[in-house]
């Protein structure tokens, strides 16, 4: 039988922690690099910080106003005033970094690789590796589904929290050749993020050039809005792609919680919004449907957003 073993990707933790040259399936190929400054530039304004406070108890038109322009230009905002308790957020990332410090043969209990090959997208592990040439991201996850209650598999909750995603970015030995997160745009309808208050690698394209967002302050959160609600607002919103570099020194986490709609649910442009004017962009979809074709375009590495491949 033909060697499979490419498809079990390594802990990158481990990898990092034997300091080894990162393996070539993590390098970028020169094509992908070519104009590529991992480095990126500093974002020309500071992000957009919306008052979620202010916002939901007045709906205050100035702050609504700040929210559609922040949407329309760069797809993500920053929100303060939103309630959750910055010790809360602080236990999140604790319970994050102890469960990374765990060794691999606790954490693989939660492998999202049934039997040790049957990639599933809950669990401990990364992406689902389909061909031998894809590049992988320097990163290890932890995702788990947690609405509604009855779909939450407990198999792979270690022992202690819609969808959450750990990741956790290891150093890297080559951060000029190597993606912590390749770049994509997110499935669901919006993406809330609990950054790290310390080290930044969040990068957002836009009109060619991609911007570095600079690590948490104060507690706030990361919003960006994904495909589902790009496809819902007839792409009065667009979901933003975005990729996460590496860093040769320091460790980073990051928590994503994924506000999706129903795998059966079918999603199109909201009739309120369509007129002869503006016909509709999108066809109609079922969620999962959707899902699929969404992994196999990123699962290819760089590309354009899928979005623009959907369009009627
Ligand atoms: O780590 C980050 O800041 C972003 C993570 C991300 O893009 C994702 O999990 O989809
Ligand atoms: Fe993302």
């Amino acid at each position: 039988m033909a060697d499979e073993s490419w498809r079990l990707p390594n802990s990158v933790q481990q990898l990092a922690a034997n300091m080894q040259e990162p393996p070539s399936q993590y390098l970028l190929r020169e094509q992908e690099l070519l104009g590529a400054n991992l480095a990126g530039a500093e974002m020309p304004e500071p992000v957009p910080t919306i008052d979620l406070g202010l916002l939901s108890a007045s709906n205050d038109p100035e702050e609504a106003a700040k929210l559609r322009s922040a949407l329309q230009t760069w797809g993500f905002f920053q929100v303060s005033n939103h309630g959750m308790e910055a010790s809360m957020m602080d236990s999140v990332f604790t319970a994050s970094r102890e469960f990374f410090q765990l060794p691999l043969e606790e954490k693989k209990k939660c492998s999202n690789l049934i039997d040790g090959k049957h990639f599933q997208v809950e669990g401990y592990g990364n992406d689902q590796v389909r061909t031998q040439d894809q590049r992988l991201d320097w990163s290890d996850r932890l995702h788990l589904r947690v609405e509604p209650e009855g779909g939450r598999n407990l198999d792979h909750w270690p022992t202690h929290p819609k969808s959450f995603r750990f990741n956790h970015f290891p150093p890297c030995p080559r951060p000029d050749l190597v993606l912590g997160i390749k770049p994509h745009a997110d499935f669901p309808a919006l993406t809330v993020l609990l950054m790290d208050n310390d080290v930044a690698g969040l990068q957002y394209l836009r009109d060619g050039t991609w911007y570095n967002v600079p690590a948490a302050c104060d507690h706030t959160l990361l919003i960006n809005i994904g495909l589902t609600m790009e496809i819902m607002t007839n792409g009065i919103f667009t979901g933003p792609m975005h990729r996460v570099v590496t860093n040769a020194d320091k460790e980073r986490i990051s928590v994503a919680m994924f506000y999706g709609v129903d795998p059966e649910q079918e999603i199109g442009p909201m009739a309120h919004l369509l007129s002869e004017e503006q016909p509709a962009q999108y066809r109609k979809m079922k969620a999962k449907d959707l899902l699929v074709l969404h992994h196999e375009h990123y699962a290819g590495g760089r590309g354009p957003r899928i979005a623009d491949t959907l369009k009627i």
